[in-house]
């Protein structure tokens, strides 16, 4: 019996339920798609491909060591399927679930129409399942399905991608994955409690392994068995409060990959400012005017990722100040998050545009999160360096400044909008809303914590902390 196992998002050769077991079956083949409708969706981008490739050559390489040669092939992939179903004797396809994009929940569907149409078993195991620790996988003895043409790794110009710049990028692959998850429980995390929010500490004092979280190089099980394990040896001090807050973050993820995803949120077309084209561009290119929000979209283009907080300001700040479309910014930065999740995405993006419906609505000044997470300046001024000659002060604010004549409108733009009048509309607005929907109006002008943290977590699994609670 010939087993196809198909790749989707979890790109690692071991602690691979489906893989073992499909080596429990008969000879295998294990088969990557590269789907050209799916990177045709306005949410991928360049930077999401090379980062695929990556992870894809280094699976290459690790079946290769089990004796297996990775297949990829491009095309629909029900018809990709068919041909290889049909050329190589298959009579089994196993696989992991993928929750991602509507586009992928789609095309799940439509595979599962055509394995029953072919009479073809389909087994879907949930990513999250561990391969059992009292029956570790026997992989020695895999099988490979012979005589099949391995097939090479399209480059992004072949698949038609945009040229998408990310000279910071995190490479992928489960080398990469396994290192950074060794250096964040070993050195890095001792101060991802306190260090997590402002991004010039957060990009070293977070985990960053959302990206490989997202592609699969690492399952959440084994980076939670691996935090679990380090809590018990590590007691006491920094570690013991910022691996409980890091086990947090990681059942957060698990109860939102299980939660149904949202459609993309959308503004009505009468609500829009009439200058939305270009306001939407100057915040696509950090051009806002506004210095910690300009230098956190510069930092994203230029690297891929943005810790949590400054993730909620760019997106809040775009609906709540600039009366930006959510869906248009949403899929912005969707392209610009090398780890991007359309199941923690679109949630985030749903709430911190429509307040309304967090537990406990917040307002994000981009002036007042410049002045509490920079405090220094250094990060706006390394990715602003037009407002070089801004005194320290006045850097959150460069038109207060006495120069601003000679900068503004000429090196640096005018703001687009007058931050505190957006910020009193918006809260005006909210105190509104909540009125009229029988809430309270509970803003607070301080960060409270992620509206997620305000909902019962369901029991945590085997491995993870109690602690259920957020301690920004
Ligand atoms: C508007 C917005 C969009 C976001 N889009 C994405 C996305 O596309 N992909 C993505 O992985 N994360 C997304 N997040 C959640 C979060 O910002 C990132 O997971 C985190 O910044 C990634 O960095 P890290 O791996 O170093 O995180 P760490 O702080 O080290 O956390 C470890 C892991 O926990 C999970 N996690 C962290 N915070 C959350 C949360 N609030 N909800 C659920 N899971 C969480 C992630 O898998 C993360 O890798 C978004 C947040 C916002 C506000």
């Amino acid at each position: 019996m010939n087993v196809l196992i198909w790749f989707k998002r979890d790109l690692r050769a071991e602690d691979h339920p489906a893989l073992a077991m499909a080596a429990s079956k008969g000879p295998v083949l294990p088969v990557y798609i590269v789907d050209p409708e799916d990177w045709a969706q306005g949410d991928r981008s360049g930077r999401h491909w090379c980062f695929t490739a990556e992870c894809l050559a280094e699976l290459r390489e690790a079946l290769a060591l089990l004796g297996l040669p990775l297949i990829v092939r491009s095309g629909d992939s029900v018809t990709v399927l068919d041909r290889l179903v049909r050329a190589h004797g298959i009579t089994e396809m196993v696989s992991h679930t993928d929750s991602g994009s509507r586009w992928s929940r789609q095309r799940d569907s439509r595979v599962a129409d055509w394995a029953r149409s072919c009479g073809l078993r389909w087994t879907q195991l949930p990513d999250s399942s561990l391969c059992p620790a009292d029956q570790p996988p026997d992989l020695r003895d895999l099988r490979a399905v012979p005589g099949v043409e391995p097939g090479a790794i399209p480059t992004a110009r072949a698949l038609r991608l945009a040229e998408d710049a990310c000279p910071h990028r995190q490479p992928g692959g489960r080398v990469a994955g396994l290192a950074a998850l060794d250096s964040f429980l070993t050195l890095r995390g001792a101060s991802y409690r306190t260090a997590m929010a402002a991004p010039p500490s957060a990009e070293r004092a977070c985990s960053r392994l959302s990206a490989h979280l997202s592609h699969g190089t690492l399952s959440l099980q084994s980076v939670v068995q691996a935090t679990a394990a380090r809590q018990a040896e590590r007691q006491g001090g920094p570690w013991t409060g910022s691996l409980r807050a890091f086990q947090t973050r990681l059942a957060l993820r698990e109860t939102a990959m299980q939660a149904p995803t949202l459609p993309a949120p959308q503004m009505r077309a009468d609500r829009l400012p009439e200058d939305h084209a270009a306001r939407l561009s100057a915040w696509e290119r950090g051009e806002t005017g506004l210095p910690y929000l300009d230098a956190c979209l510069r930092y994203l283009r230029a690297t891929g990722w943005l810790p949590f907080r400054a993730r909620a300001m760019v997106m809040a700040s775009a609906a709540q100040h600039l009366a930006l479309d959510p869906r248009a910014t949403g899929t912005l930065l969707a392209r610009r998050f090398t780890d991007y999740e359309p199941a923690l995405h679109w949630p985030q993006v749903h709430q911190l545009s429509h307040p309304d419906t967090m537990a406990t609505p917040r307002l994000y000044d981009p002036v007042k999160q410049g002045l509490a997470q920079d405090p220094t300046g250094a990060f706006t001024r390394r990715w602003v360096p037009e407002l070089a000659a801004v005194p320290d002060a006045l850097l959150q604010e460069p038109w207060k400044w006495s120069g601003a004549a000679r900068l503004l409108g000429q090196r640096y733009p005018e703001p687009l909008v007058d931050v505190g009048a957006s910020t009193r509309a918006a809260r005006a607005a909210l105190c509104l809303l909540r009125r009229q929907t029988g809430q309270p109006p509970r803003l607070s002008p301080r960060l409270t914590p992620h509206p997620a943290q305000d909902r019962p977590l369901p029991r945590p699994r085997q491995g993870f902390t109690a602690q259920l609670s957020l301690d920004l």
